[in-house]
């Protein structure tokens, strides 16, 4: 089992109030990731699950116990830092094995446990050197499989991949996955990044200045975020944002351009609003009549598809293109918008308007 549970967790440092009321429940099994931009509270959270942290108030269940006066040992988690924190004197074969050697494990069990894991992460060749001796993606490899030595009730994972480069980061993402369904157990993996969090969890808890803003699989928190911050934080490249209004059957932009009101949106008329549109739901070729009236800004190449922001009044919208688009700045056209697929904020507490229906 390895359920962890932590709830109403509160801790300041002086004035600042890192965790105001974190609620996490992580199932048994799962690939939990905690995401949130710097400072939003992710490594507190994480330290005061480990028992590395005092709380202010809270509790921390394991397996259905409470935890929260537990000592780190007594939780039986195991932690990896961004930092690698490996022991500069001792082999990599002796890094991965310390935790082992810590609990008395036979000698024959450490050799086939160290082993098995220099294995899962292609680093057996690198068994009998020191760490000054490896790149910060081998260490960072050794410091997973340190970690991943131990059959422990849950790993907890601090940006592991922070320190690597974009390539080996990529790569990294696919191999935890599939470490985590080789293994099993439950990851729990706090990131700042959320293409690494849309693309290895099974669950995501949104974090923003100590309070958790959404919990839910990749797609519910990309596809439906709870509120604007949400929307605008996870998503690349990030979701226009247009103020508007409601009346009647129509939006009515600040901008002055109107679009049909989506059947779902429920708000009424004369209430400010914002409108949230995703590059991919926008379209610089005619589709359908909902459409923005605009003048190119420029165009970002990227290979694959080139993104062509485009002013509408003062306001601007990034919209996904074909890789062959043409066009000038200043040029004017219009964009298509597939409407069943925006969203819409009310415009003073940010949070969705009724999006279940749809
Ligand atoms: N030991 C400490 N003393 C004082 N303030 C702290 C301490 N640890 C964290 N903080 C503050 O608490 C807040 C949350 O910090 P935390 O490290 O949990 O954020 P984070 O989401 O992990 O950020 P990052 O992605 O930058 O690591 C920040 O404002 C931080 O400055």
């Amino acid at each position: 089992m390895g359920t962890v549970t932590a709830h109403g967790l509160r801790k300041s440092f002086g004035e600042v109030r890192a965790l105001d009321g974190v609620t996490l429940e992580v199932p048994d099994g799962a690939f939990f990731v905690v995401l949130g931009p710097s400072g939003a509270g992710k490594t507190t959270t994480l330290r005061a699950i480990a028992g590395l942290e005092r709380l202010d108030a809270g509790s921390v269940h394991l397996d259905g116990r409470d935890a929260t006066g537990d000592t780190p040992a007594a939780r039986d988690l195991a932690m990896v830092f961004q930092s690698y924190a490996l022991y500069p004197r001792k082999t990599v074969y002796e890094n991965i094995a310390s935790p082992l050697r810590a609990r008395s494990t036979p000698a024959d069990e450490i050799g086939a446990g160290v082993e098995r894991v220099a294995g899962l992460l292609h680093i057996e060749r690198l068994l009998q050197r020191r760490p000054a001796q490896l790149s910060g993606g081998e260490m960072q490899r050794v410091a997973l499989a340190r970690a991943l030595v131990r059959r422990p009730r849950a790993f907890l994972m601090d940006e592991p991949l922070t320190n690597l480069d974009l390539k080996l980061r990529v790569e990294m993402r696919t191999e935890l996955t599939r470490i985590h369904r080789t293994l099993g157990g439950t990851f729990l993996y706090v990131t700042n990044d959320q293409v690494e969090a849309l693309s290895m969890a099974d669950q995501i808890a949104v974090l923003r200045e100590g309070a958790v803003q959404q919990v839910g699989t990749p797609t519910e928190v990309y596809e439906r975020p709870a509120n604007q911050w949400v929307a605008g934080f996870v998503g690349s490249p990030r979701i226009s944002l247009l103020a508007c209004h409601a009346e009647g059957d129509r939006l009515v932009g600040a901008e002055g351009w109107t679009l049909p009101r989506p059947r779902w949106t429920t708000a009424e008329d004369g209430r400010p609003l914002v409108l949230g549109l995703r590059a991919e739901d926008l379209s610089v070729e005619q589709r359908g009549d909902a459409a923005l009236p605009g003048e190119i800004y420029g165009l970002e190449p990227l290979g694959d598809r080139t993104l062509v922001d485009v002013k509408v009044g003062a306001e601007m919208l990034k919209v996904k293109a074909r890789p062959t688009v043409t066009g000038k700045p200043g040029e004017r056209l219009s964009v298509s918008v597939d409407l069943d697929r925006a969203h819409v904020f009310d415009a003073d507490t940010g949070l969705a308007l009724s999006e279940a229906g749809r």
